[in-house]
């Protein structure tokens, strides 16, 4: 499976757009050009265009049908959720220098001030936060496995949900599922560092209930080994299951929890979660944010929306083609939003919930 992505990363030109952010002083290092490792030929650009402009008939861009969506919206309660590599910031070389913009940490700012907004991250969830910098967002790390939620009572069918307050006023509650596979998540992360030293390139990252084995700056000549390697460790572990996303392979406890779990948990916990009033808005660009899609389109009612910039096979409804156009979009509705005659309500007021702000 992960052979595929070995020819596509083979085909990958190093493209790259350039970028002159800069926050904190550190430099946000060029995007490069990912979208699952579909190359850019400048000679193929017009049929490119061509196929990108046929799949959009079936995905239609969200800032050319957001007078539309709103229109449908208009007196139903819109609930946002952000997933942030890829969408929010652009994808790069170094999973560490993964820097939102200063203009997209505004608009997200301004979304929340509306609309009850959560970011849901393959990342973990201090890791994700401490990227995003903001305290009025919801935060739901490791693809949706530790979760910080309004405490609001979860309305489970299956009485499942595991909720612990976070502080002694109960401002907060987190939801974390996977709990009894952090030892052997640490034992995996530390036999995998050891495993994979070696292979130029290879880097893991801890998500706390997930781990990360990077190899977009592997050579491809040690990708086989790589994949060797890691599923080598992941077999000993039972209960463990290997995904694929952008350059990426994940390894997570493989109980039934994923993004589109995240999001009907965080409907839940605003009190929303069969209220027909209201339309979750959910924008990513991997494949873990298909789950979500799905359960928007189970739901009948929402806006899935994929980023990227070649077609490819999605459960959403519609597309935007990178985070420059997430950030348009963003700031779009804010103003939208803004200037509908309830904009004097804050996000508490319109929802009766708690402010994050
Ligand atoms: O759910 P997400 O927030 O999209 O997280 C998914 C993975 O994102 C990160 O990896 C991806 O972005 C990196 C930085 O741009 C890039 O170098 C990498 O190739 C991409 O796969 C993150 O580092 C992973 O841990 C997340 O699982």
């Amino acid at each position: 499976m992960f052979k595929r992505h070995l020819s596509k990363l083979n085909q990958t030109m190093g493209f790259q757009r350039t970028h002159s952010n800069k926050q904190k002083g550190q430099h946000i290092p060029k995007a490069t050009n990912d979208e699952d490792g579909a190359p850019h030929d400048p000679s193929t650009n017009e049929s490119s265009d061509a196929s990108y402009n046929s799949w959009m008939v079936d995905y239609p861009s969200a800032l050319g049908s957001f007078d539309r969506m709103m229109k449908a919206a208009k007196g139903k309660k819109l609930a946002v959720f952000l997933d942030y590599d890829g969408t929010l910031s652009q994808i790069v070389d170094d999973p560490d220098r993964a820097f939102m913009t200063v203009e997209m940490r505004a608009a997200v700012r301004e979304v929340s001030k509306y609309f009850p907004t959560s970011i849901i991250s393959g990342r973990s969830r201090e890791k994700v936060k401490d990227f995003v910098e903001l305290s009025s967002v919801y935060y739901a790390g490791s693809h949706g496995m530790d979760i910080i939620a309004p405490p609001r009572p979860v309305k489970s069918s299956d009485g499942k949900y595991h909720i612990v307050p976070v502080d002694k006023k109960e401002n907060e509650v987190i939801f974390q599922p996977a709990k009894k596979f952090l030892p052997a998540i640490q034992e995996i992360f530390t036999a995998l560092e050891e495993k994979i030293r070696k292979i130029e390139g290879a880097r893991v990252e801890d998500n706390r209930f997930c781990i990360s084995v990077h190899f977009r700056q592997v050579r491809e000549e040690d990708y086989g080994i790589l994949e060797e390697k890691v599923k080598s460790v992941v077999e000993k572990y039972s209960g463990f299951r290997l995904s694929e996303g952008k350059k990426v392979m994940e390894i997570r406890p493989s109980i039934e929890w994923d993004k589109g779990h995240a999001l009907e948990y965080l409907l839940d916990t605003l009190g929303f979660s069969s209220a027909n009033d209201v339309i979750p808005l959910y924008i990513g660009d991997d494949r873990t944010d298909e789950d979500a899609f799905k359960v928007i389109q189970r739901r009948g009612q929402g806006y899935p929306i994929i980023v990227s910039s070649v077609p490819k096979d999605t459960n959403a409804s519609y597309s935007l083609r990178d985070p420059s156009e997430v950030l348009t979009f963003l700031l779009r509705l804010a103003r939208w939003r803004k200037s509908s005659p309830s904009s004097s309500r804050s996000v508490s007021q319109i929802w009766g919930i708690g402010n994050l702000n």
